[in-house]
């Protein structure tokens, strides 16, 4: 493998984000390593869906610098940031999707935002990321409200996939689940990161999704980033992370000897 499929696609540095007197990040680092899936945890309020939104762009930081696939976020033009758009995908907690819409014209939206394909072609891939999500071919006739939230969930990611791309952002995405659907959307997740070569940044509060899928782990901890593997984090003395990890919901996920 060459040594570029190690680089870092997201690099943050010096990241400083406030709203009105209230910091959020202080002088936060991270790097997000290409192919890896990155677990993004920390105590509620700790700023985690902040960050994915600074990264993608709807958090305008009050300093350091994002660089996503390359490209320094703060010093692009329209054009140049509508480009970088399209080569990643967001699945926002409650799936976002347009509720006037239904689930294939939810998928053809950032095709026809972003392409130049005919409709027809369009269509075919929104059928193609209905399939590639788990669900049934007649959920693109269905609207939202008549989806279940798992459904809901499947029809987000088709949509946030529908461009291919690089980088996929989650925030929350088992959330609400139940544990047999979260477990078989975390093994969607990582069956699509594997065969697409994805890089996947995911907010979530879910250990076993942390332990099933996730490469590396980021801990949000007084306003910054520690970011190693489960098995490291989890031999450090930090209050919040011990009881994360080995409070009883985490000896239930990670099994009785943690
Ligand atoms: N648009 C906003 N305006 C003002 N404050 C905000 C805004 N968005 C987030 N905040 C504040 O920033 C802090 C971090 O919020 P964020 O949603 O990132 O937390 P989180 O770590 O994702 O929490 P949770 O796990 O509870 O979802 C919170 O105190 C929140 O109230």
């Amino acid at each position: 493998m060459p040594a570029s499929d190690h680089s870092a696609v997201i690099r943050v540095r010096g990241l400083v984000t406030r709203f009105g007197a209230q910091t959020i990040h202080d002088g936060l680092d991270l790097d997000v390593r290409r192919g890896e899936v990155l677990g993004v945890v920390g105590g509620s309020g700790t700023g985690k869906s902040v960050l994915l939104k600074a990264i993608i762009g709807l958090v305008r930081p009050a300093a350091g610098s994002i660089e996503v696939l390359g490209e320094d976020t703060a010093t692009l033009n329209d054009a140049e940031r509508i480009g970088l758009q399209a080569r990643w995908g967001v699945l926002f907690q409650d799936g976002a999707l347009f509720s006037s819409m239904t689930v294939a014209e939810n998928i053809q939206v950032p095709l026809k935002e972003h392409t130049t394909l005919d409709r027809a072609t369009i269509a075919e891939v929104a059928r193609i990321k209905i399939a590639m999500t788990g669900l049934p071919p007649d959920a693109g006739l269905k609207y939202p409200s008549e989806l279940s939230g798992g459904m809901k969930k499947r029809a987000g990611l088709a949509r946030a996939l529908a461009l291919d791309p690089e980088i996929l952002f989650l925030d929350e995405p088992t959330a609400g689940l139940d544990p047999i659907g979260a477990a078989a959307f975390d093994d969607l997740i990582k069956g699509l990161q594997r065969s697409l070569g994805l890089t996947v940044f995911m907010v979530t509060h879910d250990l076993d999704s942390l332990r099933a899928i996730c490469d590396r782990i980021a801990v949000l901890i007084d306003k910054r980033i520690l970011v190693d593997t489960m098995e490291a984090l989890r031999l450090l003395d930090q209050p919040w992370i011990r009881e994360y990890f080995h409070g009883p919901r985490g000896r239930a996920a990670l099994g009785a000897g943690a």
